[in-house]
């Protein structure tokens, strides 16, 4: 049942995840997409990676640029110190639908700001929108044909601080190499990879972090 891949996740969620308690929605993610159907969440081992990222960096500001059902959204929020702010883009409606819920179930919602529409569009409102300078880390893991474009957007709309992390999915499965050549040889960015495996998969993935140097 469920029309969607997202609403079966959704459903599966409210009936076996403990409302409220972030860590058993992202094992109750977790096990569907491992067991009964893959879906492109960042998955449990290179969630490991951006746990560790997080908690590194302690940010204040964070941007995500892909929010699907939520689960790096749920992923990064519950490890945000008190009055951290994760402002989080997706495009698709229903997506955001289904993350929203998801987040309310996972009692996460007060940290997360969810908007609907194009990065490119949204990016340059930022600022404005939410009375804030730079962000500490920046989450990308949308259209891997627009990490790069919406990097150098980022830059151009001075939402880069000298130490501003970004961190990237998928930089080899599906892949960005321009991102990756962008980010490995402008001197700009101090990068480092991150070797893991596709979400639910044995097959080769990472992630690239790349800290802003201004
Ligand atoms: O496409 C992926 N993710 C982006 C979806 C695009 C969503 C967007 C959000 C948004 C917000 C604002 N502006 C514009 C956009 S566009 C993705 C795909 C795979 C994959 C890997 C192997 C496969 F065989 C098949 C798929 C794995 C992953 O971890 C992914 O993240
Ligand atoms: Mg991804």
């Amino acid at each position: 049942s469920g029309k969607s891949r997202p609403m079966r996740i959704l459903q599966y969620v409210q009936n076996t995840a403990v409302q409220g308690d972030a860590n058993s929605v992202i094992s109750a993610v977790d096990s569907y997409c491992a067991n009964v159907e893959w879906a492109m969440n960042v998955g449990d081992k290179k969630g490991e990676i951006l746990d560790a990222v997080v908690l590194d960096v302690r940010p204040r500001w964070v941007l995500e640029l892909g929010t699907y059902c939520g689960y790096s959204t749920m992923r990064i929020a519950r490890l945000l110190p008190p009055g951290a702010r994760l402002i989080t883009l997706e495009m698709n409606h229903h997506y955001a639908q289904v993350a929203k819920q998801i987040l309310g179930h996972a009692g996460l919602d007060s940290q997360v700001d969810l908007l609907v529409g194009a990065s490119s569009a949204l990016i340059p409102q930022l600022k404005k929108k939410f009375d804030m300078d730079k962000f500490d880390l920046v989450f990308i893991d949308h259209w891997k044909t627009s990490y790069l474009p919406d990097t150098k957007l980022l830059e151009e709309c001075d939402l880069l601080a000298s130490g501003t992390v970004l961190l990237a999915d998928n930089v080899t499965c599906p892949g960005a190499p321009e991102y990756l050549h962008y980010v490995r040889n402008s001197p700009r960015y101090k990068s480092l990879y991150f070797p893991s495996q596709l979400e639910y998969l044995r097959v080769e993935d990472g992630m690239e972090k790349s800290v802003f140097l201004g």
